[in-house]
């Protein structure tokens, strides 16, 4: 058992703090003038203020090194959703989490903000304005979203005001910005391979794509909003930019921003979804042998094929979140930021 000595409220860990979100956070936080412990199963980068624990969040002893004297821990390290991993999703998102809560108790940790996903509510139907009581997915897409369910439930489960232990989950949807590695990169290398000229379905559906510093600010106020006597207690919270935008409109926007030109074509929705969800049973099937990735997954074609657009009315009215960065601006922003994705480079 760790020596608990008094943590500092001003003495954070982030756990997954070398990724695309946790970087970004932890530079935040930094700003802020906290004192932060990354811990990472990889070291990304070096930073004054910051000391990092390279570790596998599975193992509670490494964890409690970094969560010595820290009051509040930010949980957001994931496997790429990509990854398709069950075993993977299984043993990080879940048994990981249950580990992350016992290292919070063994080392005094009073609070704990988990980054959980706005899909724990997605299974592949319109979602228009969605608001937190949505009922979990009953059948998930995919074992990412499995397991984030699972693991944002066990986040909530553990708050306790009388053990002093308080927990909030916050639910960001369609992240981006600077250093992203999935969602440019990933349509950028679609659209090389000459494979971004349809739109999948008639492009009206509305969608919500968060630009990372809004997701950052949503996480800093929770925690700073987060005390026994408040609402905040227990409870998930979509972190949105508040702008539903059309999928289409959206990546076209990105697209040419970046030299390459819109998709044009329209391809029947429920025929994408078919031919994606075949050829992710054959990669099932094949996976013994050959390991294939397709592009186009059933998650992929279903959150590009229809509305999922979600209410932050509760973080606005909890704890006063409004996005810092317009959408318009976050496009921007976003798309200098790529020069070497850049048609030619
Ligand atoms: N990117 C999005 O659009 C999006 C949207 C909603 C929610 N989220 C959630 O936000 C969080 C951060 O996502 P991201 O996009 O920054 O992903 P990312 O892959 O850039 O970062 C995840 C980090 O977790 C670390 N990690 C993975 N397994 C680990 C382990 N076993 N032990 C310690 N560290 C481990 C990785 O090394 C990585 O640095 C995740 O929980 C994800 O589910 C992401
Ligand atoms: C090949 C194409 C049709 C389009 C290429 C772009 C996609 C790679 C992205 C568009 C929406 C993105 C997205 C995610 C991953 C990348 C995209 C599919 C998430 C599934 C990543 C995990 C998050 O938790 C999800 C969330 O709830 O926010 C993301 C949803 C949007």
């Amino acid at each position: 058992m760790a020596t608990r000595t008094r943590p500092s409220s001003k003495r954070c860990a982030v756990i997954g703090g070398s990724g695309f979100l946790g970087r970004h956070l932890v530079e935040r936080l930094v700003d802020r003038g906290y004192t932060v412990n990354v811990f990472d199963i990889r070291q990304a980068y070096e930073l004054p203020g910051v000391t990092f624990h390279q570790g596998d969040l599975c193992d509670r002893q490494a964890l409690l090194l970094a969560l010595k004297e820290v009051s509040v821990v930010f949980h957001c390290a994931s496997p790429a959703p990509a990854s398709d991993d069950r075993a993977l999703f299984q043993r990080v998102n879940i048994d990981g989490t249950r580990t992350v809560i016992q290292a919070c108790h063994e080392a005094g940790v009073q609070k704990l903000i988990l980054t959980s996903s706005a899909s724990v509510v997605f299974e592949g139907t319109d979602i228009k304005n969605g608001r937190e009581d949505l009922p979990y997915a009953k059948k998930p897409i995919d074992y990412y979203t499995e397991t984030k369910i699972v693991q944002e439930k066990l986040v909530l489960e553990a708050c306790s005001k009388e053990k002093g232990f308080l927990t909030v989950a916050i639910r960001p949807h369609g992240i981006f910005g600077p250093r992203d590695p999935q969602l440019v990169p990933i349509l950028i290398d679609t659209a090389r391979r000459g494979k971004m000229k349809f739109i999948i379905g008639d492009g009206s559906n509305l969608v919500d794509f968060t630009y990372v510093e809004n997701v950052v600010h949503g996480h800093i106020l929770a925690a700073e909003h987060l005390k026994a006597d408040s609402p905040l207690c227990g409870q998930a919270y979509h972190i949105t930019n508040d702008e539903p935008v059309r999928f289409w409109d959206f990546m076209s926007q990105i697209l040419e921003g970046l030299g390459y030109s819109a998709p044009r074509y329209h391809l029947p929705y429920t025929l994408v979804y078919g031919i994606a969800l075949l050829l992710w049973l054959m990669a099932l099937v094949l996976r013994p042998l050959i390991r294939i990735k397709p592009t186009f997954t059933p998650m992929r074609v279903a959150l590009a094929g229809t509305h999922h657009y979600y209410s932050c009315a509760r973080a606005k009215k909890d704890m006063g979140y409004q996005p810092l960065v317009p959408l318009r601006e976050a496009i921007v922003r976003t798309v200098e930021s790529y020069p070497h994705l850049r048609k030619g480079a």
